[in-house]
């Protein structure tokens, strides 16, 4: 075994790397799995003592060569999970020091192409982390960073490709180092590609339990926490609306009556007929137990008829049921406004919820509005 200047330097960017990634990850615990940390932080020092001690066995090179990519492996994991959680200024700061220490190493040290494209690639992913920090900005809540990820590795994609034909061309004009760069993203374009992939397959399994987490489970219509999702949308919009809190009517002596599943029944019966009812540019949810809110985006006049329509709809027609015809009446309580802002909503509900109860105090089966009261 022999100690040569090259072994040494290797060994001493190895643990450079080792240490900065170190920081960065144990700093992101939270973030990262702490188990791909673990594996990759210990194989890279695996790989420096083997490199240390001058991988000149066969058996000591393979060794070494397995554990670069377990390593790299485990880095890549651990690297997409932060990716995925939106980068933030604590990681970019060292992964950018990190970046130019290997910028350096990998332009000043003769070292292996193994070891060469461990380095490129992470240098690159810590160079696109910088990248999507920087223009994705602070926007923890962007809509879909993953397009906005694929639209960025694009982008490095084509200034990469561009500086590639531009130095087959004019091999004369672009320096070594700007080519160097150019074949360094390129070559690691599937796995920028790739981060981008599973960024899009989180967001969409993401987007698809979030969409669950708003629903209903017994109606199929909004939840309460998908109305104010809904009702957000809507919100600085300079539109008359109408808010409406909908409750059925003795729906106590319904379960004691017919049983609890013909309640249920009674719930989706209703949940249908709103929806049927009602625009779609309308917000309809249960808030729970026998009651519905409806957003309502229409002029005053236009909205009160419709809630006329809708309690006369329930007063008329009964709801079948095996154990015989089930009659409802529902109450409603609304109340105007022109425009929707966050601080104003539970106000609206508040005062939606007052004209319900006094609908209910003044005999049932009523629409009474806020300020107006119109007589069933
Ligand atoms: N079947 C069924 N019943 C429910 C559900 N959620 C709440 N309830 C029942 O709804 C009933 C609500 O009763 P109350 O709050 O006294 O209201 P009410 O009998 O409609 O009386 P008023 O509102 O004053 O007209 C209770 O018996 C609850 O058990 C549900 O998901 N399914």
């Amino acid at each position: 075994m022999e100690f040569d200047l090259h072994s040494l330097r290797s060994t001493l960017i190895d643990l450079g790397l080792l240490i900065t990634t170190l920081v960065v990850f144990v700093r992101n615990r939270k973030l990262s799995g702490t188990s791909d940390v673990v594996l990759f932080s210990s194989l890279l020092l695996l790989n420096s003592i083997i490199m240390f001690a001058g991988a000149d066995e066969s058996w000591l090179s393979h060794t070494a060569n397995f554990s670069l990519i377990l390593a790299f492996a485990f880095c890549y994991s651990a690297v997409c999970k932060l990716i995925v959680k939106q980068v933030s200024w604590r990681l970019i700061i060292p992964c950018l020091l990190g970046y130019i220490v290997l910028i350096i190493a990998y332009f000043s040290v003769e070292l292996s192409s193994l070891v060469r494209a461990f380095y490129t690639t992470i240098a690159c992913i810590y160079l696109t982390g910088l990248i999507c920090k920087i223009l994705l900005k602070n926007r923890t809540n962007a809509d879909s960073p993953s397009t906005s990820y694929l639209l960025i590795v694009l982008i490095l994609t084509v200034i990469a490709f561009v500086f590639r034909l531009a130095a087959l061309i004019f091999p004369e004009f672009i320096s070594t180092t700007i080519n160097s760069i150019s074949i360094m993203v390129l070559s690691n374009l599937f796995l920028f590609l790739s981060f981008g992939l599973l960024l899009l397959i989180f967001e969409v399994i993401n987007n698809k339990l979030l969409t669950k987490s708003e629903l209903d489970y017994l109606s199929g219509i909004k939840n309460r926490r998908g109305f104010f999702k809904a009702l957000m949308r809507k919100r600085d919009e300079n539109t008359p609306y109408v808010l409406s809190i909908l409750d059925i009517d003795h729906f106590k002596t319904v379960n004691d009556t017919y049983g609890h599943d013909a309640g249920d029944i009674v719930i989706k019966h209703i949940a249908d007929k709103l929806t049927e009812m009602t625009s779609s540019k309308d917000i309809l949810a249960r808030f729970g137990g026998e009651e519905f809110c409806l957003l309502m985006n229409n002029d005053d006049q236009q909205a009160l008829q419709r809630l006329e329509e809708i309690r006369r709809y329930f007063e008329k027609e009964s709801i079948n049921y095996p154990g015989g015809d089930i009659q409802i009446t529902v109450c409603i309580g609304c109340v105007k406004t022109n425009l929707i802002f966050e601080e104003m909503i539970q106000k609206l509900l508040y005062f939606a919820d007052i004209s319900l109860y006094k609908a209910k105090q003044t005999g049932r089966n009523k629409v009474v509005c806020f300020e107006r009261l119109v007589e069933s």
